[in-house]
């Protein structure tokens, strides 16, 4: 689909072949604005920081970020954080037991205070701030990024009209928000020297900062430091909740497909189940697959904009081109799965599809080299609470509520909520065999 508005073209890519091209043969030529060094328009870019998406700058914080933050041997070292915040879930879950809960919020509460602590080294009380305070900050902030600006349509006098519009105030204020919040963590992690061992990603991006990164030309600043925090909150809380409540929400109305992927996880006989376990859950995995290939949590992913004349099919594509890739859409192509519209975690049993961005009919993590960094550290809490929620309990529909009541409508924005709180009846269920192996 091709749409002009003013001087900018905008694209909407909604097949895979096509989402290849972008993503992969036209990577070069299109770039998303800069995100990992401070999301977009919230961004630090107009703070005396300039992160051009494809320049030195942007790539180096990216770099430093995916070997120090994001890989497998720092998303380990926060292990005990999961753990404990699963006993925690597991507990509170189990003092509502026979009463329905709102498992979006519990679910969105768990993501944060997993975020908060391996971010932080705090909870939520420590930081002075509330669960709900701090979720409004995060999903002002995210609307702020999802929302259209006239400046994206208009680029040279779209920005009168955000003024006007009072849109360039919300930035502003969204901005602010979150800045004083990163102040205030940062000046107290400049006070204290932690413990070998007990850092956290505060504690590790002041040593990046402090510490004369490889490339002399580069130098990480406290503005990098906010800004890969700043991305680390918007990106990260929000769809692992979203991810987790859908999943739900497909095996509340799908009692099939409940049953067996119980069957899988309590045949393990485990009181608790552990990220050592997950391996054995080959069908869980492939539930939160199908989950995924419905319910993409960012399913436009993040615009690109084009900086180079490039042909897409048919299309001349100009620079300063929106494109977005329409992920929601391409998992529900017939073209591509059978009975798209249907539950079926079975699909993927004899199939090679992941959704690690090699295969574009399945791309709820992006692909190319804007695709989310957190991909490990995502799922990793995803099969984690999703296994111990059906090791732990039976879920009930609240009283009179049928399956076909379920509301699956999707909220509008960058990430797709579900349009309604999901509300399920936790039971706790006493395996009577429970044997810790
Ligand atoms: C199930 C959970 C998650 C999903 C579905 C998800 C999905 C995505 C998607 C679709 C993008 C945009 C990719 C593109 O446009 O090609 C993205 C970007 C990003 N994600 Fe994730 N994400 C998840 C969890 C996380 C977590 C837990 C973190 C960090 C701890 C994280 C950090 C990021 C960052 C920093 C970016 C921006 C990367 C860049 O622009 O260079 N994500 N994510």
């Amino acid at each position: 689909m091709l749409l002009r508005f003013g001087r900018l073209q905008t694209i909407v890519v909604s097949s895979a072949e096509a989402a290849k091209e972008v993503l992969k043969v036209h990577d070069l030529e299109c770039c998303s604005r800069p995100s990992l060094a401070g999301l977009a328009r919230l961004s630090y870019n107009n703070h005396d920081i300039s992160f051009s998406p494809y320049g030195e700058h942007w790539r180096q914080v990216r770099k430093i970020c995916v070997l120090k933050l994001f890989s497998i041997k720092s998303v380990e070292s926060f292990k005990f954080v999961r753990d404990e915040e699963m006993d925690f879930l597991i507990c509170s879950l189990k003092e509502s037991s026979d009463s329905p809960v709102n498992l979006s919020e519990m679910m969105y509460s768990l993501m944060a205070s997993v975020t908060l602590r391996t971010a932080f080294g705090k909870r939520f009380k420590e930081c002075g701030l509330d669960n709900d305070e701090f979720e409004d900050i995060i999903h002002r902030a995210v609307d702020v990024l999802g929302s259209f600006t006239a400046s994206d349509l208009f680029p040279y006098v779209g920005w009168i009209i955000d003024r006007l519009s009072g849109v360039h105030a919300r930035i502003e204020r969204s901005f602010h928000e979150l800045d004083e919040f990163y102040n205030q963590v940062i000046d107290e992690h400049l006070k204290r020297t932690p413990e070998e061992g007990k850092e956290d990603i505060v504690d590790w991006l002041l040593s990046i900062e402090r510490s004369e990164y490889e490339h002399a030309d580069f130098q990480f600043t406290r503005d990098c430091t906010k800004a890969v925090l700043r991305d680390i909150f918007l990106a990260g809380v929000d769809t692992g909740a979203v991810t987790l409540s859908w999943a739900m929400a497909e095996l509340a109305k799908n009692f099939r497909v409940m049953k067996k992927v119980q069957n899988e996880v309590r045949d393990l006989k485990k009181e608790k189940i552990t990220e050592n376990d997950i391996h054995q859950l080959q069908y869980l995995k492939m539930v939160i697959k199908e989950s995924l290939r419905l319910h993409p949590p960012v399913p436009l992913l993040l615009p690109r904009e084009s900086i180079s004349h490039f042909k897409l099919a048919n299309y001349e594509i100009s620079p300063k081109t929106l494109i977005q890739v329409n992920v929601w859409a391409i998992g529900r192509d017939p073209k591509y799965w059978q009975n798209p519209e249907e539950f079926f975690p079975e699909r993927f049993s004899d199939s090679s599809i992941d959704y690690k961005g090699q295969h574009f009919e399945l791309l709820p993590f992006g692909a190319g080299r804007r695709g989310c960094p957190g991909i490990y550290t995502a799922m990793t809490m995803v099969e984690l609470t999703l296994a111990n929620l059906l090791n732990c309990f039976d879920w009930k529909l609240p009283n009179g509520m049928r399956e076909s009541d379920i509301d699956m409508e999707e909220g509008s924005g960058l990430t797709a909520h579900k349009n309604s709180a999901l509300k399920l009846v936790p039971v706790t269920y006493h395996c009577p065999s429970n044997i810790e192996i």
